[in-house]
């Protein structure tokens, strides 16, 4: 019944009662501890590289840990990930996720059950592509300033962070929040600088189990995190307080101009903040101001990382691989004028093999390479596997992304693979860098037209070359995928 000696962790059990063993792979742990012990002294980079390791032992199907008082089924192939995906109990986020609870509280990220039903479909009005739509200048606007920083210089090489964290930062302001943050430059810089150092503290607190409560967390591993968290929370209060003046002028204005069944609370003329949907339902009584905080968090997260390392991995690969960047920038000058007059939607919807390039690169480097489920009560999966009771569920989008029963050649970049005929016999779950299911990622549509809009400006502007090996990137554990080094392109001028 227990995995006694890792700390009476229920056992995973079968349908037909024999061992789980039978059904996959079940690896031994370092110690006799079973898998308790199997991260502990290993820095970033080692826990990354082992996770990735035990992918390759099991060869490819999805395998069970035991630790701490808990059964782990890692999931790293699709037809896992389709069930659990689906399945209406498993919507539960994860342990792990209460370690995100100082930063996000419980934004919709990372509440469960009713609240983040509430919470999820508050937002996703929204995320409708008329609101997407009116984001598109804000993007181009924030592309140019991407490349005008580098007017002047016509063959040189550029560190990618500072750049691409400071567009994401500056869109997902404008966008979600209607504030610009041209005049608050400074507290963006110093938000970058707390957001990576709670991004350390929370790898070092998930992957030591002497840290998973408070007391030693707090004495021994979380140095700088509380000032680091005032900063970020500080700094969301800043933007709301900003917004809530402006919505007021401008709703103000219009209760002046008012027709008599125009409802203030829909967007007319300027563009309409996610933020503003926030407010007014605060209006109504359906958020508080402590509710708004935590969704602005989320928002201002996932609209700020995620899009950066996309982004980053996009134009390393557009460096690494001058043959599909030559057909990306054909594609270009084909549909998108050099003024930039018709770079709207539609002709973003024209740019096929820029979408592939992109597919291709969240395939290989995806945002997020690990989600995590908790069962609520014992579930029975398709294979005849039933998880107890608060077992974790740990789906490796990096593993899925790259196992050898759906990709050829997985680590081998290939934007080909999702041209239509390529992909018809594809598992669909065989890639889902925004998840799937009804916990998907709410931004799909926004982060996909955010990093075309950007590559278009940049290629337009710049041949890309490398300026660093494909091989030299050095993967370490974080919130979402991290790298060790920095990443390095080197820009010329298109003449
Ligand atoms: C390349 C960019 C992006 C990628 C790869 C990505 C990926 C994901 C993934 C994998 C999840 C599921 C996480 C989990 O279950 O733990 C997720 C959730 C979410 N994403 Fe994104 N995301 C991206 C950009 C964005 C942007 C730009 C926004 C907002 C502006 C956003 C908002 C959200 C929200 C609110 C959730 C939580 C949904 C829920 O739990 O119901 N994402 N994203």
């Amino acid at each position: 019944e227990f995995y006694i000696l890792a700390f009476l962790a229920r056992r995973v059990k079968t349908k037909n009662g024999k061992p789980a063993e039978s059904i996959v792979p079940v690896p031994k742990g370092n110690t006799i501890f079973a898998n308790c012990f199997d991260y502990f002294g290993k820095n970033r980079v080692e826990i990354f590289k082992q996770i990735r390791r035990m992918a390759r032992t099991a060869a490819g199907e999805s395998y069970i840990q035991y630790r701490l008082g808990k059964a782990t089924y890692n999931v790293i192939d699709a037809r896992n990930a389709e069930f659990i995906l689906n399945h209406p109990n498993l919507t539960t986020k994860g342990f792990v996720y209460n370690f995100l609870h100082p930063f996000l509280k419980t934004g919709v990220l990372t509440s469960n059950e009713c609240k983040w039903h509430t919470r999820r479909t508050m937002l996703t009005r929204t995320f409708h592509f008329n609101i997407l739509n009116q984001f598109q200048d804000i993007f181009i606007t924030e592309s140019l300033k991407f490349v005008d920083q580098f007017n002047g210089l016509n063959s040189f090489n550029v560190w990618l962070s500072d750049p691409i964290a400071k567009f994401t930062l500056n869109s997902i302001c404008e966008t979600a929040m209607g504030v610009k943050l041209d005049e608050m430059a400074e507290t963006g810089d110093r938000y970058r600088e707390s957001f990576y150092l709670i991004d350390e503290c929370f790898v070092r607190r998930v992957t030591n189990p002497l840290y998973w409560g408070d007391f030693w967390y707090h004495l021994l591993a979380a140095h700088g995190y509380c000032a680091a968290l005032k900063m970020v929370h500080d700094f969301s209060s800043d933007i709301i307080a900003k917004r809530r003046i402006l919505l007021e002028e401008e709703l103000e204005y219009r209760r002046a101009t008012q027709e008599a069944d125009d409802d203030l609370c829909v967007p007319r003329g300027k563009p309409f903040a996610m933020l503003d949907t926030l407010i007014c339902a605060e209006k109504d009584g359906l958020i508080d101001h402590s509710g708004i905080c935590e969704e602005v968090d989320t928002l201002m997260f996932e609209g700020y990382d995620s899009p950066y390392i996309g982004l980053t991995f996009a134009l390393l690969n557009m460096s690494f691989y001058g043959k599909h960047q030559d057909i990306c920038y054909r594609e270009i000058q084909d549909h998108i004028d050099d003024d930039l007059s018709n770079l709207n939607v539609t002709q973003l919807g024209k740019l096929k093999y820029l979408d592939y390039f992109l597919k291709e690169t969240m395939r290989l480097y995806p945002s997020i390479p690990l989600m995590c489920r908790e069962t609520i009560q014992a579930t029975e999966l398709f294979n005849g596997l039933i998880l107890p009771k608060r077992s974790q569920i740990n789906i490796h989008v990096f593993d899925i992304h790259r196992n050898p029963k759906y990709w050829d050649n997985p680590n081998e970049f290939h934007p080909e693979r999702f041209l239509p005929e390529n992909s018809q016999d594809r598992h669909t779950y065989a890639f889902i860098p925004f998840s799937a299911g009804q916990r998907n990622c709410l931004g799909q549509k926004y982060a996909m037209q955010q990093m075309k809009t950007l590559m278009v400006v940049v290629l337009k502007k710049f041949r890309i070359l490398p300026a660093m090996e494909p091989q030299s990137i050095i993967f370490q554990m974080g919130i979402n995928l991290r790298t060790k080094n920095k990443m390095q392109v080197k820009f010329v001028r298109r003449k």
